[in-house]
């Protein structure tokens, strides 16, 4: 419907929240190595580096705060309920502790476990070892963040396409555009012909794919957008 709006963010709206992104100077992904702690293969080799390296971001996104970028999307969500999907990429929680009543997370969520033998799903807050036992399954050292590695499905993919498919405007927020399903939604919004807006400090990778770009710091540009 016309009316419809499907955003989809990444890191960089959490950027100004003090929560590092993967491929800016000094991100994520100059100090680890995606392959060793962002694949299930990673886990399987060495656990505890992989449960270290989450439990560091954990600590890190609960000592964090939402900034006017998560608040202004919250609003627009509020005044428009039910148009607005907002889809990220990001496994924080900041968006639901920026006031969103509906946040898709098709990467995960931090502050969730996964049992790997059983699928259970529970909230999760403190620190995870390989200690830790699934409440369904009673099963050891398979409890995991309930995150998207590199190689495996990303949730929530037929509703995101059933709503990029009938959206009157897609917007993408603080994303390289370098990791895929994700960096494909433009192309997707576009094929639909679905008008599409790119709010990004620079040019993504897929930057030309987006009909405007609206360039700054997501805490900044994104209030003003929604205004
Ligand atoms: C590296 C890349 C080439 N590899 C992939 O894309 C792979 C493989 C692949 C699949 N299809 C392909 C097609 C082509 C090539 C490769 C592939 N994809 C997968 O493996 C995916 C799974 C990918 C998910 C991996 N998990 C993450 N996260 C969770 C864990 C964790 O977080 O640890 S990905 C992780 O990295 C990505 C990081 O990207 P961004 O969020 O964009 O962050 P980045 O740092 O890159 O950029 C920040 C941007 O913000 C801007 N910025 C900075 N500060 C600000 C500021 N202040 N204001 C505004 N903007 C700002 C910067 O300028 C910059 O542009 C996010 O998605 C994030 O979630 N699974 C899959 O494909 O399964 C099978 C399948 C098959 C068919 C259909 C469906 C599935």
């Amino acid at each position: 419907m016309a009316d419809e709006i499907v955003i989809l963010t990444g890191a960089g709206i959490s950027a100004e929240s003090g929560l590092g992104t993967f491929r800016d100077v000094g991100g994520l992904w100059s100090q680890y190595d995606l392959e060793d702690v962002a694949t299930p293969q990673g886990y399987a080799r060495d656990p505890d580096l992989v449960l270290g390296f989450y439990n560091a971001r954990r600590e890190n996104a609960r000592m964090a705060a939402p900034n006017a970028a998560h608040r202004a999307i919250a609003r627009l969500q509020r005044e428009w309920p039910g148009a607005v999907t907002l889809v990220t990429q990001n496994i924080d929680d900041l968006h639901e502790r920026g006031g969103s009543p509906e946040v898709v997370h098709m990467h995960g969520e931090i502050m969730r476990a996964l049992c790997a033998s059983c699928g259970h799903r529970w909230g999760w807050t403190g620190a995870m070892s390989r200690e830790d036992t699934c409440p369904a399954c009673g099963r050891g050292a398979l409890v995991r963040p309930d995150v998207v590695w590199f190689g495996e499905m990303p949730y929530h993919l037929d509703l995101i396409g059933e709503r990029l498919e009938r959206a009157g405007l897609f917007v993408a927020i603080g994303t390289s555009g370098a990791v895929y399903p994700a960096a494909g939604f433009v192309a997707e919004a576009a094929g639909a012909g679905v008008p599409t807006i790119e709010i990004n400090l620079e040019r993504s990778e897929v930057a030309g794919m987006f009909d405007r770009h609206i360039l700054g710091p997501a805490s900044e540009t994104v209030p003003l957008w929604v205004e």
